[in-house]
C-alpha cells in the first residue's frame, strides 16, 4: 500500500538532517495562509464565472443536457469554494480517473498520520491542498458529461498568449538571426548564447496565472532589453555549472551514435512555453543535445500550466502567425516533433500532490525514464516546492540535502521565487532581502538557475 510506503519515509535526510515540517496555511501570515485564504477563492471563483460565461455555447452545443451538466458543475465548484472558505475536512475523490485511488490513498496517509485532527484546508500541508483544489475542479467537470474535457482556464491561456505577440515576436526574430550563424560559433559564443536564452526562459517563469489569481499576467516588453538589469536578481546562479555538464558532453561525445538527451518539464504555457521550446531548439541547433524531452501536465492546472492541448495549439499557433519569425519558428517546431526529436510526455505523477522526492516510490517508471537524462530542467515554482518538498527549510541548507535523494539525473530548477520556499543561499542571504524587500520570496521580482549534479545511478 501506498500508505505504509510513505510511512517509512525517512525523517532525516541521509545527511542526518531533521525534515523539517510543511508549509501550510496553519501558519498565520505565512503565503500559504493567505493563498488558502484569499487567492484560491479567488481563483475558484474566476474559475465559477468561465463556466457560466459559456453558458450559451453550451446550450448551442449541447442542448439543455450541456445547460444542466454545466449548472451542476458550477454547484460543486461553488460547493468546493464554501469547504475550503470553512476550512471543511478534505474529501475523497469520487470520479474514478485513474488517479483517484492514488489521491484517496495520499489522503489516508495524512489520516493515519501523526495529526490528530482531520486533514483540512487551513491544517494540512498547502503543497497538498492546493493541487488538491485544482484536481478537485477536474473532478467537478469530470462527474458531468459533457463537461470533461472543458479546461476553466483555457481562455486566460490563450488570451495570455496573444498578448505576449509583441515579446514572442522579439525573442523569434533574435533567435532566428542568431541560429542562422550557430554553425560558425565558437564555444564561447554558444556559451553565451546558452546563457541568454536559459535567462530568457528563467524570467518567462513569471507569467504565471495562478501567482497573478487568474488575472492577466503576459509578457508584454521584449524580455532581451532587460536581462542585464536583472541579473543582481538571480539569487542562486549555476549557469556555468549547467554549462560545463552541456560542453563536456558534447567535446566528449565517442561517435555519433551518443545520444545526448535534455530534458524539460514544463510549467505555464503562453509566453514561458515559447522561451522553453526557443531553449530546445537552441540545445539541438548548437549540438548540445540531440533529443529533447518535454513532461507537461495531464490535466488543467495552477491555472497556466501546459498540458498536450496547450502544447498542440502553442505549435499551430505560432505556424499560424502572420509574423514571418513566429511562423517559422512553428513551422520548424513542428518539424521536431513529427522527426521525434522533440518528444512529448505527461505522465499523472505530475499533477499528483507528491513531493519529487517520493517519485521513486510512486511513479518508479517515471523516475527510471527521468535517469535515461543527461540534463533535466525543472520550470517555475511549483516544481521548485515540490524539488525541494515545500517545507521550513532554512535558507542556507544546501539544495542537494532538500532534494532529499530526488536525484534521477543532473537537474537544475529555472525559478522565479513566488513562494516563501528557498534553499541554497550564502549565510545572511536570506536575511539581507528579507531586510531590503519583505516581499522577495513571493513578487516574482527574484529568481534562482539551481543546480544539483550529485544524481544516483
Ligand atoms: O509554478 P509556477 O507557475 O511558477 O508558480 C505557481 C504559483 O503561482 O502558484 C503557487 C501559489 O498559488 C506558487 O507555487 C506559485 O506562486
Ligand atoms: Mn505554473
Amino acid at each position: 500500500m501506498l500508505r505504509d510506503k510513505m510511512a517509512e519515509m525517512p525523517t532525516t535526510t541521509a545527511l542526518g538532517v531533521e525534515v523539517p515540517d510543511s508549509l501550510s496555511a496553519k501558519y498565520t501570515g505565512s503565503f500559504a495562509y493567505f493563498t488558502v485564504k484569499d487567492r484560491l477563492p479567488q481563483i475558484l471563483t474566476k474559475a465559477v464565472d468561465t463556466v457560466h460565461r459559456n453558458m450559451e455555447t453550451f446550450f448551442e452545443k449541447y442542448g439543455q443536457e450541456g445547460v444542466e451538466a454545466e449548472k451542476r458543475a458550477i454547484s460543486l465548484m461553488s460547493k468546493l469554494r464554501n469547504e475550503l472558505q470553512t476550512d471543511k475536512p478534505v474529501l475523497p475523490l469520487t470520479d474514478g480517473l485513474p488517479d483517484a485511488d492514488q489521491w484517496n490513498e495520499y489522503l489516508e496517509h495524512l489520516q493515519a498520520g501523526p495529526d490528530t485532527e482531520e486533514p483540512s484546508w487551513f491544517k494540512s500541508p498547502w503543497l497538498y491542498m492546493e493541487c488538491y483544489m485544482y484536481r478537485r475542479i477536474q473532478e467537478s467537470l469530470q462527474l458531468n458529461p459533457p463537461m470533461c474535457d472543458f479546461d476553466v482556464f483555457n481562455e486566460a491561456k490563450t488570451q495570455s498568449f496573444f498578448t505576449s505577440q509583441q515579446a514572442i515576436i522579439a525573442i523569434c526574430t533574435y533567435f532566428l538571426e542568431m541560429k542562422n550563424k550557430i554553425k560558425c560559433f565558437k564555444d564561447t559564443q554558444l556559451k553565451a548564447e546558452f546563457l541568454l536564452l536559459a535567462q530568457v526562459a528563467l524570467w518567462g517563469n513569471r507569467c504565471d496565472l495562478s501567482i497573478s489569481g487568474g488575472r492577466e499576467n503576459s509578457q508584454k516588453l521584449n524580455p532581451l532589453t532587460s536581462l542585464e538589469s536583472l541579473k543582481p536578481s538571480i539569487l542562486v546562479d549555476d549557469s556555468e555549472f549547467v554549462w560545463e555538464v552541456l560542453i563536456n558532453r558534447k567535446k566528449n561525445k565517442t561517435s555519433e551514435t551518443t545520444c545526448t538527451r535534455i530534458d524539460i518539464v514544463l510549467d505555464n504555457s503562453g509566453f514561458e512555453l515559447v522561451t522553453d521550446l526557443i531553449l530546445a531548439d537552441f540545445l539541438l541547433a548548437s549540438g548540445l543535445a540531440d533529443v529533447i524531452h518535454f513532461h507537461g501536465k495531464s490535466i488543467p492546472w495552477f491555472v497556466s500550466d501546459t498540458t498536450k492541448k496547450d502544447f498542440d495549439w502553442t505549435l499551430k499557433q505560432m505556424q499560424a502567425a502572420n509574423h514571418m519569425q513566429m511562423s517559422r519558428c512553428g513551422v520548424m517546431w513542428e518539424k521536431n516533433m513529427n522527426q521525434g526529436v522533440w518528444i512529448y510526455h505527461d505522465h499523472l505523477f505530475w499533477t499528483l500532490p507528491h513531493e519529487f522526492c517520493d517519485m521513486p516510490l510512486v511513479a518508479h517508471d517515471l523516475y527510471a525514464e527521468l535517469q535515461k537524462s543527461n540534463l533535466i530542467f525543472f520550470k517555475g515554482d511549483l516544481n521548485y516546492r515540490k524539488l525541494t518538498g515545500d517545507r521550513k527549510w532554512s535558507y542556507t541548507v544546501s539544495f542537494d540535502t532538500a532534494l532529499r535523494g530526488f536525484q534521477p539525473a543532473p537537474l537544475c530548477s529555472l525559478r522565479t521565487l513566488k513562494a516563501d520556499i528557498q534553499v541554497g543561499l550564502k549565510p545572511g542571504q536570506g536575511e539581507q532581502l528579507a531586510a531590503s524587500d519583505a516581499e522577495w520570496m513571493i513578487s516574482g521580482r527574484f529568481a534562482i538557475i539551481q543546480f544539483s549534479n550529485s544524481y544516483q545511478t
